[in-house]
């Protein structure tokens, strides 16, 4: 079965903060590193759930309102039309033990259509992992279409850029291993980096979405979007007081919140929250 944020149970082994660039730290190094400690602003709580494995409390059903509708979604719409090397790299994927960090293969299918939509050449993603979303997009762009893909981990890319290769769409890829941050700061030196892009993916740690939006606002061109990927964040978002959460989930979900907070007052952008996936918001740049 496809790794799902639909279904109760976790695929993967980790359920501390898979969300991170470093799996093996007890608090997510991109917090260490900034000291992003943002308040929540509904002031409601999140219990961290103790028992090992359990994704219990997560709001995948308020998405769609039961795991048989998304399987139907799936089998009527997604898996009869999904590109062979996506199938190939999801099955790859479904056997790596942070598989739930993977963009569902629904979401990988709107991204193909948004980029025919919005006549996307140059684009960007942040948070590459094994490379779903970075094929997904890659096999919508036309010929001479670029994607330059971030991410700290090459280790993880590595499983996907062979069926990258075979697919025929390495040509389009420009991966940059390292931290997004730095990375992004010496694009924007570069006058001819600025509203360059069509499209930009982020996928990547959910403690530095503001900070990434300060800078992909300008890297972004007018007209074009930025996708902001987990801005639903299991549903946590408007859970119970007492629902348990993963801790990865109660760490990150402040930061969120503060995401969506900002992303609501932009007036440079335009929005719409998609309710696919862990939610991805879209944004238009409109100055
Ligand atoms: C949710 S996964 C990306 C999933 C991917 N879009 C897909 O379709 O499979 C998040 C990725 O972001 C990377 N990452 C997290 N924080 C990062 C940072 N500060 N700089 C660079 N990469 C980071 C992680 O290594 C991880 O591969």
């Amino acid at each position: 079965m496809a790794p799902s944020i639909f279904s109760d149970e976790p695929q993967h082994g980790n359920t501390t903060k898979p969300y991170s660039h470093d799996p093996s730290a007890s608090t997510p190094a991109s917090s260490q590193q900034n000291g992003n400690t943002p308040h929540d602003q509904n002031g409601s709580s999140c219990v961290v759930d103790k028992k090992k494995g359990r994704h219990a409390g997560a709001g995948h059903k308020s998405i769609l309102q039961s795991d048989a509708l998304y399987q139907y979604v799936l089998e009527t719409s997604v898996y009869p039309r999904e590109n062979p090397y996506q199938r190939e790299l999801r099955e790859i994927t479904e056997k790596h033990p942070w598989n739930l960090m993977t963009t569902p293969p629904d979401e990988g299918q709107f991204l193909m259509l948004l980029m025919k939509l919005i006549n996307a050449k140059n684009t960007m993603e942040l948070g590459v992992y094994t490379g779903y979303s970075l094929l997904s997009t890659a096999l919508a762009l036309p010929d001479d279409g670029k994607i330059i893909a971030m991410d700290i981990n090459r280790e993880n890319y590595e499983l996907g850029a062979p069926v990258i290769e075979k697919a025929g769409l390495s040509h389009k890829v420009d991966f940059r291993e390292g931290l997004i941050l730095p990375q992004l700061d010496e694009m924007l030196l570069e006058e001819r980096n600025l509203g360059f892009f069509d499209f930009i993916f982020v996928d990547a740690d959910k403690d530095n979405y503001v900070k990434y939006h300060e800078r992909l606002i300008k890297l972004v061109k007018v007209g074009g979007v930025i996708g902001y990927d987990n801005t639903l964040w299991n549903g946590s978002l408007v859970a119970p007081e007492d629902a348990p959460y993963p801790k990865y989930i109660c760490h990150y979900r402040p930061f969120v919140l503060e995401l969506n907070r900002v992303l609501a007052g932009d007036k440079r952008i335009e929005i719409s929250q998609v309710p696919i996936g862990d939610g991805l918001t879209l944004c238009r740049r409109i100055k």
